[in-house]
């Protein structure tokens, strides 16, 4: 009877729930021959089923406030999956600097109030990072002493009367309430930054997304300007025409051309046991503009699947530096992280000062900190254009 039960059950599942377990249940050291590796293509890519490689026709371009290259190069091989038509993948793209920046603006800028995270419902929040108080002897945060790794100031990032918006609606709407205002029992409960930090999920950038109500509706944040250049720079690249490798024309990735600006964002802190589940971003009223989407730290199993569940996906490995972009019609498909990979986060993330052409090591005397986090988590920061 319960085996019978059992196989029913097995049968019920969709093909994405059958391949989120099983990639779930990767224990290293894997098997990730049915894993699309794109560092393993090596610019071969007809050894490889399913995958193409695209010649991207205008340049990565840093932008001009950054002190520092953020792409390794201008025009880094691209991969399109045939049967994930718009999804693009940019491996090893931002530099060991560029990953660098991205840690301290996921780790430090980004996540303090008025943004919103995870720990907002439950925990009263102080305006400076985390991060710098799970590590006090780190002088450099808050004084900007690198160019690069300056925060943000809170005058830039505070939208005049935006929290006394976010608190005035929650204390008038009982939905948002329950959401926004820590419930009674929460209110004693204490909690040191690390403690904090550890339980760091996400963090949300410009127009702040509900996830009860699945509604930008929390109002809105200034969006990093320097992490928009970047977020822009990529989508003004992908959304060029392409040329194809081995079908020797051009690919339109079905994306709007008009200029993409960062509207809203998510950053995912995972550790090594956290898995995203499969989801479709569809809040955004414009899905025609791209989801622009970084990771660094560790590499993890990305699935990426059809307009429904019962579309068999595509395990994918993506690593710290690379980038990927869900364009036209992938903008609909379903993806999630059912795995990340411990032990993955790279060498030159660990040692700052290793790499010849990693200027910017010096910069950051605390980077052991980061470095330490990075060993054991993975980090996605993406953002949309909603309107
Ligand atoms: O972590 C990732 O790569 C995926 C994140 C994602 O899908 C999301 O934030 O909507
Ligand atoms: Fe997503």
């Amino acid at each position: 009877m319960v085996q019978q039960s059992r196989s029913h059950e097995q049968h019920q599942q969709t093909a994405f729930r059958k391949a989120e377990k099983k990639y779930k249940r990767l224990v290293q050291p894997a098997d990730l021959s049915d894993v699309v590796d794109f560092s393993a293509i090596d610019g071969s890519p007809d050894k490889t089923a399913g995958v193409s490689r695209i010649y991207l026709t205008e340049d990565l371009a840093t932008p001009p406030s950054l002190p520092f290259e953020a792409y390794r190069q201008k025009r880094p091989p691209a991969y399109v999956l045939d049967n994930h038509p718009g999804l693009v993948v940019i491996p090893d793209a931002l530099t060991n600097e560029a990953q660098r920046w991205l840690a301290r603006k996921c780790l430090c800028d980004c996540t303090r109030p008025p943004n919103r995270t995870n720990l907002n419902p439950f925990f009263e929040l102080p305006a400076e990072p985390l991060f710098a108080l799970a590590f006090p002897r780190s002088a450099t945060y808050g004084q900007s002493s690198a160019p690069d790794c300056s925060l943000m100031d809170p005058e830039d990032c505070a939208v005049p009367g935006r929290l006394k918006t976010i608190r005035s609606r929650a204390e008038t709407n009982s939905v948002h309430a329950e959401v926004t205002v820590p419930k009674a029992k929460f209110y004693t409960q204490s909690e040191s930054p690390m403690g904090l930090l550890d339980r760091l999920r996400w963090c949300t950038l410009g127009q702040q997304y509900n996830w009860t109500t699945k509604e930008y509706d929390l109002g809105t944040c200034a969006f990093d300007s320097d992490l928009d250049s970047v977020m822009k720079s990529i989508a003004e690249t992908i959304t060029q025409p392409a040329v194809s490798d081995n079908q020797m024309q051009l690919l339109a990735s079905g994306c709007e051309k008009s200029a993409f600006v960062s509207q809203a964002g998510i950053i995912n802190y995972y550790d090594q046991g956290a898995t995203m589940a499969g989801h479709v971003d569809k809040t955004e009223e414009n899905m025609d503009a791209p989801l622009i989407s970084m990771c660094i730290g560790l590499s993890c199993i990305y699935l990426v699947g059809g307009l429904t569940r019962d579309t068999e996906p595509t395990a994918l490995i993506l690593r710290s530096g690379d980038v990927l972009a869900m364009c036209g019609a992938s903008r609909l498909a379903f993806h999630g992280v059912p795995k990340v990979l411990p032990g993955t986060s790279p060498a030159y993330l660990a040692k700052p000062a290793a790499g010849i052409n990693d200027v910017g090591a010096e910069g950051y005397p605390e980077w052991q900190h980061f470095a330490a986090y990075l060993e054991t988590h993975r980090i996605n920061c993406n953002a949309r254009k909603c309107s």
